[in-house]
C-alpha cells in the first residue's frame, strides 16, 4: 500500500464535504473515512492504554496496521480491478484522545430492533475497561433528546444486565432531528464523542451532525453503529438484530403451519417485517421449510388469473390440503392502494406509513373463495411484527453486537469521526456515511437466493416476461448476504420461471 496515489477528492452528495478517496494500483480505491486530523492541526496523540492491558498485550497483531482496508468486492476475476475498499476497524497504536478529557454520549434512535441495549453496554464497557474513560452519557428518547430531555449516566455497573432485555434502556424517537440545537448541546456539554445507533434516516442526522460539527471545528468524534431489523442498510454483511428476528419469526410460522395443518383447507398468513426491503420473510421462509409462498417488496405479484396467488393456493391445498403464506408488511402496496383508499401519512420521521398488507390479504382470500363457493378454506392471520423486534438478542446477534460497539469505540478513540462501522466480507470496517445512505439493501430477486426460495416453497414467480426484463435491466449488484453474484444470464430465462401465461 505504500506506492497509493495522492488523494483524489470528490464531492460528497450528502453535502459540502468532501470525501476521501485514495486511489493505488490495478484499480484499487480507498473510500477512507473522515479524521479529525483533516481539519484540526497539531492534535496531540498518546499511546494507546491497551498496549499496557494484560489481555490484549499478549494478542500477536492486536493493533490494526495502519494501511490494513477491506475489499467490498470478494469474489474477483484474473482481469477483474481491484475495486473498492474500506479503512479496517480495530484499535490502533496510537489514541487522538486522553481518555481523561473524554466526555462520551450514546443515543439511539428509529425502530426498536434486538442487540441495542448488547450495543449501548458495549460501547459503556468498551470505554471504560478497554480505555479507561469514565464519562460516558445517554442522551434519553433520541435525537430530540439532545435538546428536550433529560441524560442518563451510564457505567458498567448501570449496564451490567441489559444485553438480557428488548428495546432500548435509553429511549428512542422518530423525528425532531434539528441539527443546530443538536450541535449546540453537544458543546454546550462537552461531548467529543458521539455513538449514533440508528437505521437509514440515523445515519443521514449523523451525518450532517458530523458536517456541522467540522464547519465549528469541534475536536468531537462521531461515530454511527447501523441498525435496521429490515436488513436495509448497504454495503455491511448483514445488520445486527437481524439474526435474532428470523429466529423469532420461526415461532410465528409454526404456530401458523399447526393451524393450518390441522384443519380442513387451512391457510396461515403470517406478515412480518420489511418496510422496503424482504429478507426477514426470505431468511424465515427458506429456515422453516413449511412456508408455501414468501411475498416481499421486491417481487410483484397479482391475485386474480392465471398465475396469480388464488391459483395458486387452489391448487396448493388440493396438493396438500393447507397451506403458509408469509408477507412483507412492505409487500403488495400498489395492490393496496388499488383496493383502499391511499392514505400517504407519514411518521414523524417522514417515513410513508403503510397499509396493513397482511390483513387485507387475508380478507381478499377469504372473499375469494366466499365467492367462489368451491372451496371452504380456513384462514388464521398471525401479525408478530413487533414481537419479532421487542425481544432480547440472540446468541449470535450479542458477539456481533459486541464487535461492533468496540470497532466504533476504537475508530472514535484514534480520531476517525463521520464514519459507521460494520462487517464487510467479515471484517469489520470503517465505511462513510455517503456509501450507507445513498441507497437500501434490498433482496435482488435475480440473485441465487431468491431462486432458493422459488424452489424450496415451489411458487409462481409471478413475473411475466416484461417484469423479468425490467428487473434484469435495473442491474442491481449482488447483496452481501448473499453467497453468489447474480445470475442474470440464466436463472430467469423466460422458460424457467414456473408459472409463465
Ligand atoms: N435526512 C435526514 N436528515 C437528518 N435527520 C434525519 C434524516 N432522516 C431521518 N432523520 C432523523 O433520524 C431519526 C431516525 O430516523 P427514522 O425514523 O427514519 O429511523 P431509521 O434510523 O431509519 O430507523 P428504522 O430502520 O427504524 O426506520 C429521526 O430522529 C429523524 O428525524
Ligand atoms: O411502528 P414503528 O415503530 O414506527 O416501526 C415500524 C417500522 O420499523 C421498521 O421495523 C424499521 O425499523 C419497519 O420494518 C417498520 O415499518
Ligand atoms: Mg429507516
Amino acid at each position: 500500500m505504500g506506492d497509493l496515489k495522492p488523494a483524489a477528492k470528490a464531492m460528497c452528495p450528502a453535502g459540502n464535504v468532501q470525501m476521501k478517496v485514495v486511489k493505488g494500483d490495478f484499480g484499487y480505491v480507498l473510500e477512507d473515512v473522515p479524521h479529525l486530523s483533516d481539519y484540526l492541526s497539531d492534535l496531540p496523540t498518546y499511546p494507546n492504554p491497551l498496549r499496557f492491558n494484560p489481555a490484549y498485550s499478549v494478542v500477536k497483531q492486536y493493533f490494526v496496521n495502519v494501511d490494513d482496508t477491506v475489499a467490498q468486492k470478494i469474489v474477483v476475476h484474473t482481469d477483474s480491478p481491484r475495486g473498492t475498499h474500506f479503512r479496517r476497524a480495530g484499535p490502533r497504536q496510537k489514541v487522538y484522545f486522553d481518555p481523561a478529557e473524554v466526555h462520551a454520549c450514546i443515543v439511539t434512535c428509529g425502530g426498536l430492533c434486538p442487540g441495542l441495549n448488547t450495543v449501548i453496554r458495549e460501547i459503556v464497557c468498551g470505554l471504560y475497561h478497554m480505555y479507561g474513560v469514565s464519562k460516558v452519557l445517554g442522551i434519553d428518547g433520541g435525537y430530540k433528546g439532545f435538546y428536550a430531555r433529560n441524560t442518563v449516566t451510564l457505567t458498567p455497573k448501570v449496564v451490567n444486565d441489559i444485553h438480557k432485555r428488548g428495546g432500548t434502556i435509553i429511549g428512542t424517537s422518530r423525528g425532531g432531528h434539528d441539527t443546530g440545537k443538536i450541535v449546540d448541546s453537544i458543546q454546550d456539554r462537552g461531548i467529543n464523542q458521539v455513538f449514533i445507533i440508528g437505521g437509514d434516516g440515523t445515519q443521514k442526522g449523523a451525518a450532517v451532525i458530523y458536517e456541522e460539527i467540522r464547519r465549528r471545528g469541534l475536536k468531537v468524534s462521531v461515530a454511527g453503529i447501523p441498525k435496521t431489523i429490515d436488513n436495509d442498510i448497504p454495503v455491511i454483511d448483514r445488520s445486527f438484530g437481524f439474526d435474532t428476528a428470523v429466529e423469532e419469526a420461526q415461532r410465528a410460522i409454526n404456530a401458523a403451519h399447526v393451524e393450518a395443518e390441522s384443519i380442513e383447507n387451512g391457510i396461515g398468513v403470517v406478515k412480518l417485517m420489511g418496510r422496503y426491503s424482504g429478507f426477514i420473510a426470505m431468511y424465515a421462509t427458506l429456515a422453516s421449510r413449511d412456508v408455501d409462498c414468501c411475498l416481499i417488496p421486491e417481487s410483484p405479484f397479482y391475485l386474480e388469473g392465471k398465475g396469480g396467488l388464488f391459483e395458486y393456493i387452489e391448487k396448493r391445498l388440493k396438493e396438500n390440503g393447507h397451506m403458509v403464506i408469509v408477507i412483507a408488511e412492505g409487500a403488495g402496496q400498489d395492490l393496496l392502494s388499488e383496493s383502499l383508499q391511499s392514505m400517504n401519512q407519514q411518521d414523524a420521521s417522514g417515513n410513508k406509513l403503510l397499509k396493513d398488507v397482511g390483513l387485507w390479504i387475508s380478507q381478499r382470500i377469504k372473499s375469494h373463495f366466499g365467492r367462489q363457493q368451491k372451496l371452504a378454506i380456513n384462514l388464521k392471520y398471525i401479525d408478530p411484527t413487533y414481537m419479532i423486534r421487542a425481544i432480547p438478542s440472540n446468541a449470535a446477534d450479542n458477539v456481533y453486537c459486541t464487535l461492533l460497539a468496540q470497532s466504533a469505540v476504537h475508530g472514535a478513540m484514534a480520531g476517525y469521526t463521520g464514519f459507521t462501522c460494520g462487517p464487510v466480507n467479515g471484517r469489520h470496517s470503517y465505511i462513510p456515511f455517503n456509501h450507507i445512505t445513498e441507497k437500501q439493501n434490498k433482496v435482488v430477486i435475480t440473485d441465487r437466493m431468491w431462486a432458493r426460495l422459488l424452489s424450496s416453497t415451489n411458487q409462481p414467480s409471478f413475473l411475466n416476461p416484461k417484469d423479468v426484463k425490467e428487473v434484469l435491466e435495473e442491474e442491481e449488484p449482488p447483496t452481501q448476504m448473499l453467497e453468489g453474484e447474480n445470475c442474470k444470464d440464466s436463472k430467469f430465462a423466460t422458460k424457467d420461471i414456473p408459472s409463465m401465461s
